[in-house]
């Protein structure tokens, strides 16, 4: 269609459907953006921006009624009430100012979708003002979680091509495989402690050490020994060091609150802060050198050099040693906790909802008996499994909310965003909006699987990895990991809870993570 066309829709919107807000000049923007007319999709923003309400006009909680709702109330570990608790008193789009920070938070799908589809080539990230400073007082690099503008970029294009394929993911089945094998021995050891003889005591603990053993396979090539009685110094150093970290999530991620001047007063979090990331970027570096090493011995030897993920980074080069060290650590960090906190809740779910258990128990013996080891191949086939990891994650997304710093202007919900406003997303909110998912309170796996093959299940409501360019580059990994444990979980044991589980509630530390312990029993299948 020619420019004439669009000229002619924009007049329209223009004049006839002024204060229509579906098909109005915001919308017309956003088409033209998409479809590449930068002059119309300009034209059609600065007509809606000349409608659109000022931010002035934009309601929100009070500043000091803010500042003492999470600093004094503990509002961090609520993050997620309290955006749902928001949202309710103050609409869909709301304003907040922590300190000089304000922030526009959105809790409505279709406007989430606007801000992800109209994103850049180089979205950035909000918050990581504290990682960066550390980064550059260590002279460490960034990595993909902190890096922006050309920088992520380069490093996002190497790193997807190695992680983000499906195909390329599936070949590291035998290696997850191997870690399922270790954490099904763990739980016989385990529940043989307890009087029962069948109860796995805080089971987050195990996922725990099961995602750390199965990310680091994958991303250093070697085993940690994290499932083992005696776990290796090394590793409970760097466990000591992740804790630690997400210890001090509460002032270092709003550093923007916490004026710098304030350190020589108040030295403990910032210095906990930077003794967190020395001990994990000192865990990488130690494993990216050992593996530099065996390369060199493996050249200097005539041998060809053979390997997985780090091996290629390494030979081929495409990424510094620094970036190679900030990237690794930075994965690691993302891949232990997300992961081990989404099985703790899918296998707390599972246990309470017997009858779901039965659905999922019956369409993996089905398709693999009971013995058979699955791989990769096999999850396209298990359509109740991938509808309970989703589940599972619309209900407890680990990452409760995202931000975004706006590249450009924009009219959102009827307001103008000017370039460079903080914007929180409120993923937590409209996974459990009804408008989205009905009976959003209820935990319905089947709800994510597909009737027929024109069925559209996605859903800008939950979106627990993001969604685009700078979506979760460990997806693939994350869900292989999850899918290969439940489904062998599953094929060997029903999953119950124990009485000493009280209901678990979530709370905020830095993820959404389950706010006590949760003790299963783990009975044989016969
Ligand atoms: C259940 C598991 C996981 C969940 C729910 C999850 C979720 C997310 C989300 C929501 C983001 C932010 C996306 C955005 O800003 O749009 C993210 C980013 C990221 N995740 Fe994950 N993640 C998981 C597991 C992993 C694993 C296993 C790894 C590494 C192996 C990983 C590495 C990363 C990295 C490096 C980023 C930054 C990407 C970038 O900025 O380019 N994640 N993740």
């Amino acid at each position: 269609m020619g420019t004439s066309f669009w000229r002619g829709a924009l007049a329209l919107c223009r004049g006839r459907l002024r204060d229509d807000p579906v098909c109005g000049p915001a919308t017309l923007h956003r088409y033209c953006a998409r479809r590449a007319l930068p002059a119309l999709a300009e034209d059609a923003l600065r007509v809606a921006a000349a409608r659109a309400r000022s931010l002035e006009r934009m309601p929100g909680p009070r500043t000091v009624s803010n500042l003492v709702e999470f600093f004094w109330r503990d509002g961090f570990s609520r993050i997620h009430e309290i955006q749902l608790e928001h949202s309710r008193k103050y609409g869909k789009i709301f304003k907040s100012r922590f300190g000089p920070q304000l922030v526009v938070s959105i809790a409505d799908r279709d406007m989430v979708a606007q801000i992800l589809r109209s994103e850049g080539v180089a979205p950035q990230r909000a918050n990581m003002e504290s990682w960066k400073e550390y980064r550059d007082l260590r002279n460490w690099s960034t990595g993909l979680i902190s890096a922006e503008g050309e920088e992520w970029l380069q490093m996002r294009s190497v790193l997807r091509q190695l992680v983000l394929h499906p195909h390329d993911v599936a070949t590291f089945s035998d290696d997850v495989n191997s870690i399922v094998a270790d954490l099904i021995s763990r739980v016989y050891i385990l529940r043989a402690k307890q009087a029962d003889r069948l109860t796995v005591i805080n089971v987050n603990d195990l996922f725990f050490k099961y995602a750390m053993e199965g990310v680091s396979t994958i991303l250093y090539e070697c085993r940690l020994g994290c499932l083992e009685e005696n776990i290796p110094q090394q590793s409970l150093e760097y466990i000591a060091a992740l804790h630690l970290m997400f210890s001090s999530f509460k002032t270092t991620m709003y550093a923007g609150a916490i004026p710098k001047w304030l350190r020589p007063i108040v030295p403990k979090p910032w210095e906990e802060f930077c003794r967190s990331w020395d001990g994990l970027f000192r865990f990488s570096q130690i494993h990216i050198d050992r593996k530099l090493l065996e390369i060199q011995e493996q050249v200097a030897a005539g041998q060809g050099v053979t390997g997985r993920l780090l091996t290629h980074l390494l030979v081929s080069k495409e990424l510094t040693l620094e970036q190679v060290y900030a990237n690794m650590t930075e994965m690691l960090l993302a891949g232990v906790d997300t992961t081990s906190f989404t099985l703790s809740w899918m296998t707390y779910l599972l246990a309470r909802h017997p009858e779901v258990q039965q659905q999922v128990y019956v369409e993996v013996v089905k398709k693999l008996g009971h013995d058979r080891v699955p791989v990769a191949e096999d999850i396209a086939h298990l359509p109740l499994v991938r509808g309970l990891v989703k589940e599972t994650l619309r209900l407890f997304p680990v990452l409760p909310g995202n931000g975004r710093i706006t590249q450009q202007d924009l009219v959102l919900g009827g307001y103008f965003i000017p370039k460079g406003t903080q914007l929180a997303m409120c993923h937590y909110t409209t996974s459990l909006d009804e408008e989205n998912f009905p009976g959003a309170k209820e935990f319905r796996p089947q709800r994510w699987v597909r009737k027929n093959s024109t069925d559209r299940v996605d859903n800008f409501g939950s979106i627990p990895f993001g969604y685009g360019i700078r979506s979760c580059v460990g997806r693939r990994i994350a869900e292989l990991e999850m899918h290969l444990a439940i489904i062998q979980l599953l094929q060997k044991f029903r999953i119950e809870v124990s009485p000493l589980t009280q209901t678990v509630r979530a709370k905020t530390h830095g993820l959404l993570s389950p706010g006590g312990p949760i003790n299963l029993k783990f009975v044989d299948r016969q």
